[in-house]
Order: C-alpha cells, then structure tokens, then sequence
C-alpha cells in the first residue's frame, strides 16, 4: 500500500481537483490512502472568520466569500441535482454552528478551522466516484487520536495504532481511502489539528502505523530544491534523492516544502518519502530515504514572519542558569520552540515563530524578571555547507539583527 498526500495548492481549483483523477488514474494497481488539505488557502479564510468573529465584525460575509469559492469549483465538476451540494451546505451549517458555541479559543480554533478538510475531501470523494474511481471516505478523526493540546496536537501513537488495524479491512473492499490531512481527535471527543501545514505529517502517520510501502507528496514544485525557488529561482536546484537526515533538517530550519514532524515516523521504519510535481508526474522528484551523498551543495532555507525576543537583566549582576532556565520554562509552557538564540552578559535573545495569540502572555512574564524588548515582521535565513559565495552573499546582510556562524551553517536574522 502507498500513501499519497495532495496538498491545499493541487486542489486550489476544479483543474486540480481533475488533474488529481487524472494522476490516481495511473495507479490503480496498488491501494492507496490519499490525504488531502483544504483547497487552496481555506485555512487561512477560515481563521480570518474566526478573528472577525473575535472583534464583532462582519464574519457572515466572509464565510459567503468562502462558499462562493467551494460552489465556483463544484459547479465544474458536478450537476446542479448532484447530491454533494447538500453536503457541503451542512459542513458550512455546522461552521456556523460551531462558532457560536462557548469554548476556549484553541478548543474554538480546532472545531472550525478543521472544516476546510471535511469540506475539500467530500468534494474530491465525490468527484472521485463519478470519474469511477471507487474510494471509501474516512473521517481521519475515528484514526488519529491526540492529546488535548489544541491547535498543536500531539499524537497517541498507540491508539492510533490501534484504531487503524481497521484499515487493511477496507482496503480489501475498496482499493482506495480518501481522508483529511491536518485532524485528528482528543480523547474528550472533539477535533484537533496538527499544526498549520500539518497534512504533510497526517500522510507519514498513516504510513508508519500501517508500514506502507512508501509516501508521495503531490507539490508544485519539481521536487526538493536546494533552495525555495519561489525565493531565489535562479539559483535552484532539483535533488534526485536526499538523506532524512538532511530533509529534517532542512525542514528544522523551515524549509516549507515539507512538514517538520513529516521525516521522523518516516525514517524510524524505513518508509521513503518521494515528493512528486502534480503537475508533472512524469518528473523523477524527489526520494527522501536512508542514503549517502557526499557532496552537498549550499542549502538555504527562508523562514518568514520570526519574532526576535531580548531579555535583559534589570540589576547589575549577569544573565544566570537559573535565569535562562525561568525563560526555558515559560516557553515550554507556552509551547513555543527557539529557533536561534544569543546570550551576552546582561541579555538572552532568542528567535520564534510570530504567534498574535501568545506574544502578550510570553512578554508579560518574562517582564516579571527582565526589561523585554521585541522586534516581529523578521525572516531567518539559513545557509547549511555555505561556501564562499552563499558566504559573502548572505553574511553582514543589510538589516541584520542577529547573526551565527558555525563551522557549517550561517544564520541571519533580518529586516528584509
Ligand atoms: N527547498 C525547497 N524546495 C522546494 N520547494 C520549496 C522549498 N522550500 C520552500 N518551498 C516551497 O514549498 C512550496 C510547496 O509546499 P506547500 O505550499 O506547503 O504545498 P502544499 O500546501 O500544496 O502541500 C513550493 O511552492 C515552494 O515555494
Ligand atoms: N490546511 C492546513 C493543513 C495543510 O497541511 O495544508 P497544505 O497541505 O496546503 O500545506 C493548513 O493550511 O495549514
């Protein structure tokens, strides 16, 4: 069995929806598990809705501006009397719904936010079994079971585990399942996401609980690049294949192509992981798998939107373990993670994702111990096995606020 993962910008239109038949055409000979996002941006209309939401403004308009977007692409692909109309009219109902539920915010986020999965998967099933594709819909929240972090699910392997040795039954019946990426559910019964992108990881967690043969990531790219080419296109490079070691880190340092939780599960049992052009499929891509290359070009990683935080001692002593351990464990709870960090005498700097909804509490109590300044709207710019031109081309930048430099990595923290 293989898992293929089809992300939110190969089914951002009825095109795509068409062009994924039309690739799962070519493998009917093996069963599949396809794990889809929500199309296009979905996840971010939806969290739009739920801010507007937030400040009492108008969400009602936004939430039509989104269904107009779904209805654009059915109506493509399906007839008026089609029955998934009603379909997606009741997941668009249950969005409604949802929001006007008392919860706490995370709880909230998960319900809604989540919907954009449920809505793309009932359109591709649909369209799926018109083109005589015979695939069986799962809901991914009766397999993935998390814990109640909202918004940042953890995975409860074992039950998962458990749940999925369902699988191998259907797909006895059915040569293919179609499920959502990015959900799963708490043990207290409601839904929870992954973390934003996190359908890349869905894929891996059905591969590794039912020891697939292998996982195929559909992007629009030809394959992993040595750099984003939407960032630096000319300098771009296709890798034919590629050691986990280096796809993780690559995605450590925010190499958006895929998930960072996606190698690990991956990795641990050996299962390759291909990343394929859905709109090219006939391109090699990429094979992510246990190898060894010897020579590596420079690799450089764009990670937008990072937060530089500076915490400087209020006395005249000098930043202390115990300091520093006060700073770790206000970010452990708050579930944040550094991303590059620098300490002088009187001050600890780190760098983390920008998160609107935790940089008040995480300001507030560092400032119990420390004068907190912070800069937001940053880029981190990492150079693995930089050379003397990546070097010369990305050290000193203009703009810098932080700057690292080891035996093989550069990083630059800066104002682009
Ligand atoms: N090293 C890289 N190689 C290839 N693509 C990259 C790389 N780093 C970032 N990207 C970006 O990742 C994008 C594909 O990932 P993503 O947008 O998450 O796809 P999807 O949401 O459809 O799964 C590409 O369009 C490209 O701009
Ligand atoms: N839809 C979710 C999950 C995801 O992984 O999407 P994509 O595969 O389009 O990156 C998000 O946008 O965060």
């Amino acid at each position: 069995m293989k898992v293929f993962k089809f992300g939110g910008a190969s089914v951002k239109d009825a095109e795509g929806v068409k062009n994924v038949a039309a690739i799962l055409h070519t493998y009917t000979q093996h069963p599949l598990i396809i794990v889809v996002s929500a199309m296009g941006k979905t996840t971010n209309a939806l969290e739009k809705i739920l801010s507007l939401y937030y400040a009492n403004q108008n969400y009602l308009a936004e939430i039509d501006k989104l269904k107009k977007y779904h209805y654009d692409i059915m109506r493509e692909l399906f007839l008026e009397l089609h029955p998934v109309w009603k379909d997606i009219d009741d997941v668009f109902a249950t969005l409604i719904n949802e929001l006007k539920k008392k919860r706490a915010d995370d709880q909230q986020y998960d319900q809604v936010v989540s919907l954009g999965e449920v809505i793309s998967t009932i359109i591709v099933h649909r369209y799926l079994l018109n083109q005589q594709l015979i695939a069986e819909w799962l809901d991914a929240r009766n397999f993935i079971v998390t814990d109640s972090t909202y918004r940042e699910g953890k995975i409860d392997w074992e039950a998962t585990e458990e749940k999925m040795q369902q699988i191998p039954t259907i797909l006895q019946r059915k040569k293919i399942i179609l499920t959502q990426g990015f959900i799963g559910r708490s043990r207290e019964g409601l839904t929870t996401t992954l973390g934003r992108d996190g359908s890349d990881f869905t894929a891996a967690i059905f591969a590794s609980c039912l020891h697939a043969q292998s996982v195929t990531i559909w992007k629009d790219v030809p394959g992993v690049m040595n750099v984003d080419p939407k960032r630096v296109p000319d300098a771009a490079i296709v890798f034919d294949e590629l050691p986990f070691k280096e796809a993780a880190e690559m995605t450590y340092y925010g190499a958006s192509v895929i998930h960072p939780k996606t190698i690990k599960p991956l990795a641990n049992k050996g299962i390759p992981l291909y990343v394929k052009n859905f709109d090219d499929p006939s391109l090699p891509g990429t094979k992510i798998h246990e190898c060894k290359i010897d020579h590596l070009p420079p690799l450089i990683v764009f990670k937008d939107n990072q937060c530089l935080v500076s915490c400087k001692v209020t006395d005249y002593t000098f930043v202390s373990e115990d300091q520093m351990r006060s700073i770790f464990s206000t970010l452990s709870e708050l579930n944040l993670r550094i991303n590059v960090m620098q300490n002088s005498a009187i001050s600890f700097s780190f760098c983390i994702d920008f998160r609107q909804d935790k940089i008040a509490a995480l300001i507030k109590r560092l400032h119990e111990h420390f004068e907190v300044y912070y800069n937001t709207g940053l880029t981190l710019i990492t150079v693995k096995n930089y050379d003397a031109k990546t070097f010369e081309k990305y050290h000193h930048m203009k703009g810098a606020l932080m700057e690292q430099v080891s035996r093989s990595t550069l990083q630059v923290l800066v104002k682009l």
